[in-house]
């Protein structure tokens, strides 16, 4: 974004909230302005330590500091689909936008952010509350929902797009976000994973289908890029995680948009996120199998911080910043990203980000981090100045000053050392020696990358790449100038004890009380106890309160519970030099659970499903979550499957999974990839929190009929597999009349003449099996053809075929493909179909479908899109066994309700707050 001095047209407004007509648009943006945007010690230390240089500059900062936020959004990069919607951004909103004018001001229209790659990202001034409820825009806040929905669109802040940009992720890389909700650098992570790989598996597939039909003229087109051990498909994996369940369930909503089979969302505190095993390598007869321990390639760290720099979407932050929430969170920051670095492999590298511009949450904790880690040698910070050329920053501190709970300004440890000795400081309490600079420590600190609000009109943000030298052995809080803490024996001990990792194989350690974190709750608090103590006590108090205030007990986690008992003994013998060495060790443990008691099995689940490893019982208020269970790959669902969409042999059959403790496929069966079921498998009760991974691929379909699949291709799922089905499920379309009628018209008929009416794709409909089958829309040259690839799931019943798509996905497709707003016609809301099709607009979305008389016997489409887990593995299949266009428009409906639902969780995802206490209305994305 270019460097602007004001808001626009809409930021001129600000003094005429009074305006007649008491329009919302007014109101609102009083409230904004109406809060003050002053706060002296927040000012002061940011002018004392000339993070700006005085004059003009540091004048624009301020300023900009006081102004909204510009909304933004992006592109999905990795599907060529979200490149056509862009189009229609460029093309047809952008220009109407342009032609608009509000209260005789003209509308800005969307930018593109000029830093931001391929011009895949986009800026608006217009406040949201315009774009809502302005009339002229009601289309381009529908595309911009309905896109969103979809996954093509994902609004984010524009410097929150930064840190996964810089982590230069690739498509067989293990990623690990450890800090990752809401959710939308975990969604573009997901997305790089993903870059380039639908025109790998489109050369593969056709290559395999070339080769099938002349074996030996087949040409190799496999050779460009980096990722064909899979056919193509990305073989990497996003482990996202965050510690606080409520946001990690808004995360999986986020990424669950762009149906990644590539993904695993878990639920811990990043401090000590639990190594995850792996299968062992395989070894000669004899030999003793290896732990093995998953290395990521790429971290990103984005830690939770105080938040200053979005003060321009949070006003509140004027009123309560105060110097001790930074320091408060310091030592959380360092812990997060001492364990990023002991789980990273060798050459990888972590981004360490924050959206404070206080050095005591950014250079200290870099600086300190490295320290532990054993310095430059082991650890780098990684010159960037050459990425993302456009984008305008600052070069991190050298120098800078802490600024203890009352205001006071401090240069360094040895004058916060003089003062304590003279006498007792409450507000130097949290200030220890690792947050201040050192002198003769020559970290190129100056690598680091500060973004300020006035240099791009963004927020403010702070960056750090660095990168793993060698193998490192973190030194114990205790032992580093984080804290001031002498060593204790114990942990000398362990650092003589703990064995040397090699090859990214982490040796295992044997007892629990080796991991565990060391509780102060049992160390004798007395006026005795040391600064370090106390400061350690309130730091593990940060991890529950910063963290969302999920904490060890607050999780209510009999895991917790296990580590805390398992230190406690231990603390008990060890004395007070015990504490502050949390984060230490390089390999945590599963959290234990604990053993499901008799009264918490349910009775629908009987006590062999948890002993299989089920989940059904709550165990101490721990969220519930479904078992991840992998069919066998000879399982005979399986089979009908192969044959009914006559799926390649080629395509893996050992990647199925279902959710439910029997591992029995009741509604739905999911789709992973490789290693995210090695891990899933592999680390089973095991304590290992996993909320969600796979993608729904096949749901199970009330159909009649003896040759009909009772599974039908989910959507989602739909772009993995289709490639490798058989051309008697698949019906081709090239043009664009077809593919406009059937998105227009549900249920069209094909019995008796009506195929003719379909079109080019009428006799295939006329002809092919009942049940799900796949249409192709193919790209071509022609005039009436189209320009994308598409893929869609199909349903032909006795008499009807129809797209399995919600409403509203037809609506925002006719939108982007046909500029195209025609209400949809519903040919089975006719009974005995003789008073012609209702328009869609007579169609309540709510009411009871009415009867229809002429069954189509085919099918009953029950459960579409229903993100329902297989609860109970136990339940009788669908209800009527008889299938009717009356189950289907139930289903319709289902999908609708289910449409408005993901708009409305999308809706409470893009206002949730990114950072601690900031409140809903803050959030300026579009
Ligand atoms: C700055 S936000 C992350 C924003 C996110 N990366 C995004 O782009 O949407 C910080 C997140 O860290 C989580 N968090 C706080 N303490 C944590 C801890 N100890 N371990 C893991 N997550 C933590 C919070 O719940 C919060 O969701």
């Amino acid at each position: 974004m270019p460097q602007r001095k004001g808001r626009g047209n809409w930021g001129k407004n600000k003094g005429k909230s009074g305006r007649g007509g008491g329009n919302n648009w007014s109101t609102e943006r009083k409230s904004y302005a109406e809060v003050p945007k002053v706060n002296e010690q927040f000012e002061r230390l940011y002018n004392d330590m000339s993070i700006v240089p005085e004059g003009e500059e540091r004048e624009q900062f301020w300023a900009a500091l006081r102004r909204e936020l510009p909304n933004s959004f992006r592109f999905c990069g990795s599907k060529g689909h979200a490149l056509a919607v862009q189009k229609n951004l460029d093309e047809h909103f952008i220009p109407q936008i342009k032609s608009m004018k509000f209260d005789d001001q003209t509308v800005e229209p969307p930018m593109p952010i000029t830093w931001y790659p391929n011009q895949l990202a986009y800026y608006m001034t217009t406040p949201k509350n315009v774009i809502r409820k302005f009339p002229p825009f009601a289309a381009f806040q529908k595309f911009l929902v309905s896109e969103t929905a979809v996954g093509n669109i994902s609004r984010q802040e524009a410097v929150s797009m930064i840190p996964p940009l810089l982590l230069d992720v690739q498509s067989h890389h293990t990623v690990l976000d450890l800090c990752a909700a809401p959710g939308s650098k975990s969604a573009q992570l997901v997305e790089m994973l993903h870059a380039g790989e639908e025109s790998r598996i489109r050369k593969a597939t056709k290559q395999h289908q070339d080769a099938q039909a002349d074996p030996a003229g087949a040409a190799d087109e496999t050779v460009e890029g980096n990722d064909w051990s899979d056919d193509g498909r990305a073989t990497g994996l996003l482990v996202a995680n965050d510690v606080n369940y409520q946001r990690a369930q808004m995360l999986v909503h986020q990424v669950k948009r762009l149906n990644s089979p590539n993904l695993i969302v878990t639920n811990h505190d990043a401090t000590m996120f639990p190594s995850i095993e792996l299968p062992a390598d395989p070894v000669p007869a004899g030999t003793k199998k290896q732990g093995k321990w998953l290395k990521f390639d790429r971290i990103l760290a984005d830690v939770p911080c105080s938040g200053d720099g979005t003060c321009r979407k949070n006003p509140n932050i004027w009123k309560d910043w105060i110097p001790g929430n930074g320091l408060g969170l310091y030592i959380t920051q360092v812990r997060i990203l001492v364990r990023a670095l002991q789980m990273l492999k060798v050459g990888g590298r972590v981004v360490y980000s924050t959206c404070s511009m206080n050095p005591v949450e950014n250079e200290a904790v870099i600086s300190s981090a490295i320290d532990r880690c054993g310095g430059i040698e082991k650890v780098n910070i990684v010159d960037v100045s050459d990425q993302l050329p456009e984008l305008k920053r600052y070069a991190g501190l050298k120098q800078w000053k802490i600024m203890d709970k009352e205001g006071r300004l401090w240069n360094s440890w040895e004058e916060v050392e003089d003062a304590k000795s003279k006498k007792f400081e409450a507000s130097l309490e949290r200030v220890v020696p690792g947050m201040f600079a050192t002198a003769g420590h020559d970290l190129p600190l100056d690598r680091c990358v500060r973004v300020y609000p006035h240099q791009q009109d963004t927020g403010g943000f702070f960056i750090t790449v660095l990168e793993k030298k060698s193998e490192i052995r973190a030194k114990p809080e205790t032992e580093t100038k984080a804290t001031n803490n002498t060593p204790s024996v114990v942990s000398i001990a362990k650092e003589i004890v703990a064995k040397p990792e090699s090859d990214g194989v982490i040796p295992k350690l044997e007892t629990i009380e080796d991991y565990a974190p060391r509780s102060t709750d049992h160390t004798v608090e007395t006026g005795t106890a040391s600064a370090a103590q106390r400061q350690n006590k309130e730091a593990i108090a940060d991890i529950d309160t910063a963290s969302n205030k999920r904490g060890l007990e607050d999780v209510g986690d009999s895991a917790a519970q296990d580590i805390k008992r398992a230190r406690t003994e231990k603390d008990e013998g060890a004395g007070p030099g015990a504490v502050g060495e949390v984060g230490q060790m390089e390999h945590w443990p599963m959290p234990p659970s604990a053993p499901l008691r008799h009264d918490e099995v349910t009775p629908d689940e009987p006590a062999a499903a948890a002993a299989a490893g089920g989940s059904r019982g709550r165990r101490n208020n721990q969220p519930h979550e479904e078992a991840f269970k992998y069919l066998t790959p000879d399982h005979e669902e399986l089979d009908g499957i192969f044959d009914f969409y006559q799926l390649s042999s080629r395509f893996p059959r050992d990647r199925f999974m279902v959710r439910n403790a029997l591992g029995n496929p009741v509604k739905a069966i999911y789709y992973t990839t490789a290693l995210a079921k090695d891990i899933l498998t592999k680390n089973e009760g095991r304590g290992m929190k996993f909320v969600h991974s796979g993608v729904k691929m096949f749901v199970k379909q009330d159909a009649q009929g003896q040759d009909i699949c009772r599974w039908r291709l989910q959507s989602e799922g739909l772009p993995i597999v289709e490639g490798w089905a058989g051309e008697n499920r698949i019906i081709r379309c090239y043009k664009q009349q077809t593919l406009r009628k059937l998105l227009i018209e549900m249920f069209p008929r094909v019995s008796g003449e009506h195929w003719k009416e379909l079109g080019e794709i009428g006799e295939k409909a006329k002809d092919i099996g009942m049940g799900c089958c796949i249409l192709r829309v193919e790209p071509s040259d022609q005039e009436d053809g189209f320009k994308e690839r598409l893929t869609l799931p199909l349903w032909r019943s006795i008499s009807s075929l129809n797209l399995m798509l919600p409403k509203e996905e037809r609506r925002a497709m006719l939108l982007r493909l046909f500029k195209d707003e025609s209400p949809l016609i519903d040919h089975s809301q006719q009974p005995n179909r003789k008073n012609g099709p209702a328009a869609d607009s007579t169609v309540s979305a709510t009411s009871a479908p009415e009867t229809v008389n002429d069954s189509d016997g085919g099918v009953a489409l029950n459960d579409v899109d229903d993100d329902m887990e297989d609860a109970d593995a136990t339940a009788p299949v669908g209800a009527s066994g008889v299938g009717t266009e009356e189950d289907a428009m139930a289903t319709e409906d289902a999908l609708r309700a289910k449409q408005q639902e993901i708009v409305d969780v999308d809706q409470a995802v893009a206002a949730a707050p990114e950072r601690e206490g900031e409140t809903d209305e803050a959030n300026t994305t579009v």
